[in-house]
């Protein structure tokens, strides 16, 4: 499904009609395309003093260790986090996903790759609480998803980005990832209301894990910038932190570089390896084969609605089959 790529699509909810899952857990309709509300009617009152924000956030190793996700996962590396077991899923009389089975293995960036209509994105959305599969399930850490509601996604630890850029566009680049932090925050309302100490000190460490965050993904000099205002690149990095601020166990990125230009690419390529390194468990859904090709540890290839490859790079570029799904497709392309 090819979406607008300009800075229009910044505004959140584009795709009339569609649900999604907003920072906060909440299932969030936006109907008329316009922004979503903030979550909770409000009680995240950021006002942020730089002045006070960690001086050590200079240093990349102390943002890397900040960054990284404070949770209990139960999949040892290099073992399944996710399992898709079988799963179909049909829209009437269309089987757009046919008994596809594959792990993403904890610690490893997979690459879903196929041509238009392969079925990527229904995947994408099967494990990720969208769609609930017709057959077969999606086991995630352990815990199959089949009974587990859109909202609870988030906090089970799986977070994604959009293809269309989804962020609170009036909000600084530091708010928008502190209401992802947020997500994970104990304190309750009337916590939030009184201002507990508490709450003052959630509230400090999620703007400190916030400049982190935007320190890693590379924009932390843009803080205070409104998201609307930052260039297309930096909304998709900003979209990456603010993902990376729910702490996920799974980071499910859709295509994250389209309308990038090739420089732009490569820096993508190495935002994705640092992530990666550090600790987190990344599924990239991408149409640029030769960023899939350069950054993934391995890929699994769908052709209508099937798996028909699973492997390393170098296994899937030799493979008959790929290279027939992908006929047509210019070599450059693909090298
Ligand atoms: N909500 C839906 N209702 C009906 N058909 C759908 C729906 N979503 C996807 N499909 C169909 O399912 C098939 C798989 O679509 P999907 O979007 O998952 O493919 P994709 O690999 O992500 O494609 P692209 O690379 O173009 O984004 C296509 O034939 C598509 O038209």
């Amino acid at each position: 499904m090819s979406e607008p790529n300009s800075p229009d699509s910044l505004r959140a909810g584009t795709e009339s009609g569609e649900q999604f899952l907003a920072p906060d857990g909440e299932v969030v309709t936006s109907e008329d395309g316009r922004e979503e509300d903030l979550p909770d009617g409000g009680v995240l009152e950021v006002d942020v003093d730089l002045a006070t924000v960690n001086p050590d956030l200079a240093d990349e190793a102390t943002v890397a260790e900040i960054v990284a996700a404070d949770r209990t996962v139960h999949a040892e590396v290099g073992e399944p986090l996710l399992r898709m077991e079988g799963v179909s899923v049909r829209f009437g009389g269309l089987t757009a996903l046919d008994d596809v089975s594959f792990d993403i293995r904890r610690g490893e960036i997979l690459g879903l790759i196929g041509p238009n209509g392969a079925g990527k994105t229904t995947a994408f959305n099967a494990m990720t609480g969208v769609y609930r599969p017709s057959s077969g399930r999606v086991v995630f850490d352990g815990r199959p998803l089949v009974r587990v509601k859109r909202n609870q996604i988030t906090r089970l630890g799986i977070a994604r980005t959009f293809q269309n850029i989804r962020l609170f566009s009036d909000m600084t680049a530091l708010e928008n990832v502190v209401v992802g932090t947020d997500a994970r925050h104990r304190t309750s309302v009337p916590g939030a209301i009184f201002r507990s100490a508490r709450h003052r000190r959630e509230e400090r460490d999620a703007i400190d894990r916030g400049m982190a965050l935007l320190e890693f993904v590379g924009i932390g000099a843009r803080a205070t910038h409104q998201a609307r205002n930052l260039p297309y690149g930096d909304q998709r990095r900003l979209e990456i932190a603010r993902a990376l601020a729910t702490e996920p166990k799974l980071l499910c990125l859709d295509e994250p570089a389209a309308g990038f230009n090739p420089a732009e690419k490569e820096q993508l390529q190495e935002l994705v390896r640092k992530i990666r390194d550090d600790g987190f468990t990344v599924l990239l859904i991408e149409h640029d084969m030769r960023l899939v090709m350069g950054v993934t540890d391995r890929i699994v290839v769908l052709e209508f609605g099937r798996k028909i490859a699973e492997g390393l790079p170098a296994e899937i570029r030799e493979d008959p089959a790929v290279i027939a799904a992908y006929l047509g497709v210019p070599d450059d392309a693909t090298a």
